[in-house]
């Protein structure tokens, strides 16, 4: 009898990442998320990149790692529309509903998703939960609004915190800040979305209710599961 074989969630990443090119659609431009998921989709595109357009990417980071491996990167501004965005998450529930920006990324990778038709999910099996809220909730804000911003999540039970790198407020790709919320239940996501977008000073929350995902595809130890939502 052979033993059942345990993936990594590294394996799980690649096996997901590669399983994300059948959602190519060939000649065109793909949206391309960011994370450590989605670097593994970007080498797996990297094998295909002949038969595609390019990308628009939803970061610096995944900008580099495109162009490194000589896949042509468009400004979002330059494309009507997308097939596709494929993007990893942080939380991804029943519904598709997702909490995203562990990676800072969570303005572009919203500016980029919602020219897309479909929203590919791709993540690992501990990224599926039953609802939103244990991973914390990045938010990108205006620096000078921060504390008030602090002060409306405190009010609705949620500790926010600034996100720094080396010692400093990290500053996103836009110049931003990230702030952190713990404690906050996501029961209803695009209330809740609609809600935060509309404090003066937010950027960007990291709940995508509106712009969430139409299919997952979640490495597990029996391969890869498809979500449809
Ligand atoms: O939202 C994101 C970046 O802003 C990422 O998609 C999210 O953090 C998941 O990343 P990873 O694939 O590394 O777990």
């Amino acid at each position: 009898m052979t033993a059942p074989t345990t993936l990594s969630q590294d394996e799980l990443k690649t096996l997901v990442g590669q399983a994300a090119l059948h959602y190519v659609v060939p000649g065109e431009i793909v949206g391309v998320g960011t994370g450590s998921t989605v670097n593994k989709f970007i080498d797996a595109l990297a094998t295909i990149k002949d038969s595609i357009r390019g990308a628009v990417s939803s970061s610096e980071a995944s900008t580099a790692r495109l162009q490194a491996l000589g896949i042509p990167v468009f400004d979002a501004n330059e494309v009507e529309r997308l097939s596709v965005y494929i993007d990893g998450a942080d939380e991804i529930d029943g519904a598709g509903y997702m909490v995203k920006g562990g990676g800072a990324a969570l303005t572009r990778e919203k500016i980029v998703a919602a020219l897309a038709e479909r929203f590919v999910c791709i993540a690992d099996e501990s990224k599926l939960v039953p609802a939103l809220g244990a991973f914390p909730l990045p938010v990108e804000v205006i620096p000078m609004a921060a504390a008030q911003i602090v002060r409306r999540f405190a009010a609705m039970g949620g500790q926010a915190t600034l996100r720094c790198k080396d010692g400093q407020p990290l500053v996103t790709d836009n110049g931003q800040h990230i702030l952190d919320v713990r404690g906050l239940s996501i029961a209803e996501p695009l209330a809740f979305e609609s809600q935060v977008n509309q404090w003066p000073g937010v950027v960007t929350v990291g709940v995508f209710a509106h712009q969430k995902a139409h299919v997952c595809l979640l490495g597990t130890a029996q391969g890869v599961r498809t979500l449809q939502f």
